[in-house]
């Protein structure tokens, strides 16, 4: 299934290591464009790395990986892939510095967009508060409302590490919601059954490697 707006991606025998460890066996994978992709498996099995690997974030990387057709050879390739993927990483951090929930959303490139899904999300009264200061289950539905800024300002990808783990279930929800209805091809993963069942796609990872079950 398919819908405007999105980009493809496409893995080509990809293997991440971490050191000696291959966290990542040889994956292959086409994702077509506005599909959305349920990335599961066991703790431990490759999926933040995969993840991140698309990033640029994880670089001990053999294989191919094109987003849009696009590799990532050049600093300028890199520039170009880090504002066509919205990113949700699993555990947010708050920064070093004291960030304002204003300035993470402004940074999407659309803080208007990002303003309106913070307020969707229940979390729009706290953007003048340090991101420091938020609760996990804040912090996560701000970067979530980040990612709808991202998409606003022009990303055809969604990468989401978990992104419901700290919510509630009404949360839940109201998250699987926003973000299976954005117009861009996702993969998010997630142990949450609801969040699978939004998506056209189930892949199951284990020791590196992946397997559709649905
Ligand atoms: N920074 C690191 N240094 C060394 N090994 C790492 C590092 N990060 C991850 N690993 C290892 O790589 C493997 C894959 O980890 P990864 O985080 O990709 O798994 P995951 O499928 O996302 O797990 P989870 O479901 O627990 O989040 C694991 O064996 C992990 O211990």
């Amino acid at each position: 299934m398919s819908r405007s707006g999105g980009l493809d991606l496409h893995f080509r025998d990809v293997v991440c290591r971490h050191g000696r460890l291959e966290a990542v066996a040889g994956v292959d994978l086409s994702v077509g464009a506005g599909e959305r992709i349920a990335l599961t498996g066991t703790n431990g099995s490759g999926k933040t790395t995969l993840l991140r690997a698309v990033l640029g974030l994880h670089r001990q990387v053999d294989g191919q990986i094109l987003v849009g057709g696009r590799g990532s050879r050049t600093a300028a390739e890199w520039a170009w892939r880090r504002r066509a993927c919205a990113w949700i990483p699993q555990r947010p951090a708050a920064g070093r510095f004291p960030l304002l929930a204003r300035e993470l959303l402004a940074s999407s490139g659309a803080p208007a967009a990002a303003g309106e899904a913070a307020g969707r999300l229940g979390v729009g009264e706290l953007a003048d508060r340090p991101l420091s200061s938020l609760s996990g289950g804040q912090l996560q539905r701000m970067h979530l409302a980040r990612a709808v800024g991202c998409v606003a300002a022009g990303a055809g990808v969604l990468l989401a590490d978990e992104p419901t783990a700290a919510l509630d279930f009404e949360g839940q929800e109201e998250a699987a919601e926003v973000l299976t209805s954005l117009p861009v091809t996702v993969v998010v993963v997630t142990h949450d059954r609801a969040m699978a069942a939004r998506c056209d796609r189930t892949l199951e990872m284990a020791a590196g490697r992946l397997r559709e079950v649905r």
